[in-house]
């Protein structure tokens, strides 16, 4: 018999989440299941955000993040924020910590219905983001497309948030940007081993800034979490911002905002809302899935 799981469809800041319930099962998410969820027009997503048994003392869960093309993730912001709101509604409790491939994050759920993630310390060594050519600054590297003397994005800031992250400084709104064009061909540049998240960025003031994202993985979503906290991190980084920025996700519905401060102990700490959709159950080999309505009790605040 199958032995189906719990999921609740939701999004951080109209990025697609599915939370699945894979506690007390030794087997994760197929690929072969996220590429089918990932092309129903219901259960479509960009991450899955699988909660399993804790693999060490002192956390709560392991967080097995896929990507809607099958592939793993380090991390994901929105996503993370998602977990919190759906365990916090099961416990009552406040505060996580969870595992990732990142590594440790610590989490609280305010009573103000936002939520914070502590996503750990950037990441700037060229080998470590990971970089094929080295660089000793990786503030600004020698990156660019479009037409050789007259390039429509270049010398991005890149870094690790975990994952790969490359900031375009965009000094108009990145709506405005062929991003789905741009998008794919610097995700899979020689530059990227790994591929890496392509953000546009554009500097309001020394507190504001405006992103978009193309991610690796997953394409055009209309928010990337961890691509924020890369922005706000590459802003203060480059003197363009200070350590705390309000930054609007451009592509997000109602353009969303999200808060990154980067702490003094160098902890980079990302602010936002967790929305809650609907929730059902299916089996993570094959990606088949029911809805169930009576969820819906449970996890609407
Ligand atoms: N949406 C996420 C990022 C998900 C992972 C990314 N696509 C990758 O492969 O690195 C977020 O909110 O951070």
């Amino acid at each position: 018999m199958v032995q189906t799981v719990e999921f609740a469809k939701m999004n951080g800041l109209g990025n697609k989440i599915l939370v699945v319930d894979m506690r007390g099962r030794s087997d994760r998410v197929t690929p072969e299941a996220a590429i089918a969820l990932a092309a129903d027009p219901e259960t479509a997503f960009d991450q899955i955000m699988a909660i399993h048994d804790p693999k060490i003392a002192g956390t709560d869960a392991y967080i097995d993040i896929v990507n809607c093309d099958g592939t793993r993730a380090q991390a994901c912001g929105n996503g993370t924020r998602c977990v919190v709101q759906a365990l916090a509604a099961e416990t009552g409790r406040r505060t996580f910590t969870f595992q990732t491939l990142a590594g440790i994050l610590t989490a609280e759920d305010h009573a103000d219905g936002t939520i914070s993630v502590d996503m750990g310390k950037p990441v700037f060594q060229w080998d470590k983001i990971p970089l094929s050519e080295e660089f000793a600054d990786t503030s600004r590297i020698e990156l660019q497309i479009g037409p050789i003397d007259a390039p429509v994005l270049h010398s991005p800031a890149v870094m690790s948030m975990g994952n790969p992250h490359a900031v375009f400084w965009v000094d108009r709104d990145p709506m405005s940007f062929d991003l789905d064009r741009f998008g794919p061909l610097l995700e899979n540049h020689p530059m990227f081993p790994e591929k890496a998240n392509i953000t546009l960025a554009q500097v309001i003031s020394p507190t504001e800034m405006v992103t978009r994202t193309w991610e690796r993985g997953a394409g055009l979503t209309l928010a990337c979490g961890s691509a924020a906290c890369s922005a706000g991190v590459s802003g203060a980084r480059t003197g363009r911002t200070g350590r705390t920025v309000t930054i609007t996700v451009a592509s997000s519905p109602n353009r969303g905002k999200l808060t990154i401060e980067w702490r003094a102990d160098d902890h980079v700490i990302m602010t936002g809302p967790a929305e809650w959709e609907w929730s059902g159950r299916l089996d993570p080999t094959t990606g088949r899935f029911a809805r169930d309505p009576e969820a819906a009790e449970a996890m609407v605040p």
